[in-house]
């Protein structure tokens, strides 16, 4: 049975003692349900601390981003070997904000999600179409190809330890959600292309989430649907009663 999994990625946001309050309040409110995990990522500063928050709770800590390489001359950068020192488990790899304004490309994210996994750590790996794309009809070649490169070299074995998050970029942050039929419509084209790149059955095993303007309102909806198992939520993630209502609402398949 796949995971339903319901992450949240704060961005750039919260100070120290706000995501800390933030935390608290999740860290006590969440409770341990079979087939579900829930995911945090602050920013880099406090994942130590968010860490000890989650510590105990049924919560989990992520960072949204990191080098590939273990230490080097590589100034401003985060290792995975730090992260898994300070007891993070996921991290986020390929997010579209990262794709256009830090230069994020398809072989950076396929060296972080090698990377990730060979320190044990969970990938959120992000794809998602723009809207000129979609309008152009040339979402399924450009997630197909989005996924392809992003698990280049990557073992099957391996496979079993990822997370796909399928975030369309003109839903990001705009309040215009996919519908839960599009939507559905590219988590089967991604499970589909997985199924292709190794087997049907692996593919069956990957939880793959939706992102875009999720709200408790329609998370149902979405996870109800075959092939979305969860969501990856920006802005309805950052006061805990909202990402309350989404976890609340999640549909454990
Ligand atoms: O980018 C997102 C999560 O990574 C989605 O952000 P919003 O939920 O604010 O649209």
């Amino acid at each position: 049975m796949r995971k339903t999994i319901i992450a949240g990625n704060w961005k750039m946001n919260h100070t120290g003692e706000e995501g800390a309050a933030v935390l608290q309040s999740l860290a006590a409110r969440v409770t341990a349900k079979e087939g579900m995990e829930v995911v945090v990522a602050p920013v880099f500063p406090y994942l130590a601390s968010a860490v000890q928050i989650a510590a105990g709770s049924s919560v989990t800590i992520s960072a949204q981003n990191m080098h590939w390489k273990d230490t080097g001359a590589y100034t401003g950068e985060v290792s995975p070997a730090m992260l898994v020192d300070i007891g993070v488990t996921h991290v986020i790899i390929g997010h579209s904000e990262r794709r256009e304004y830090f230069n994020e490309t398809d072989e950076t994210v396929n060296l972080k999600v090698k990377a990730a996994l060979s320190h044990k750590l969970t990938p959120i790996v992000c794809c998602g179409e723009s809207l000129e794309q979609r309008e152009r009809g040339e979402m399924k070649v450009w997630i197909e190809g989005q996924i392809q490169q992003a698990f280049a070299d990557v073992a099957a074995e391996d496979m079993t330890q990822v997370v796909i998050a399928y975030e369309p970029i003109w839903a990001i942050g705009t309040g215009r959600t996919a519908t839960h039929e599009q939507a559905q419509e590219v988590c089967a084209i991604i499970r589909h292309k997985i199924g292709t790149l190794y087997d049907p059955s692996l593919a069956d095993g990957i939880s793959i989430l939706y992102g875009g303007s999720v709200k408790g309102g329609n998370i149902a909806a979405l996870t109800q649907c075959a092939d979305i198992d969860g969501a990856l939520v920006g802005g309805a993630s950052l006061q805990a009663d909202d990402f309350m209502d989404i976890i609340d609402h999640a549909v454990i398949k």
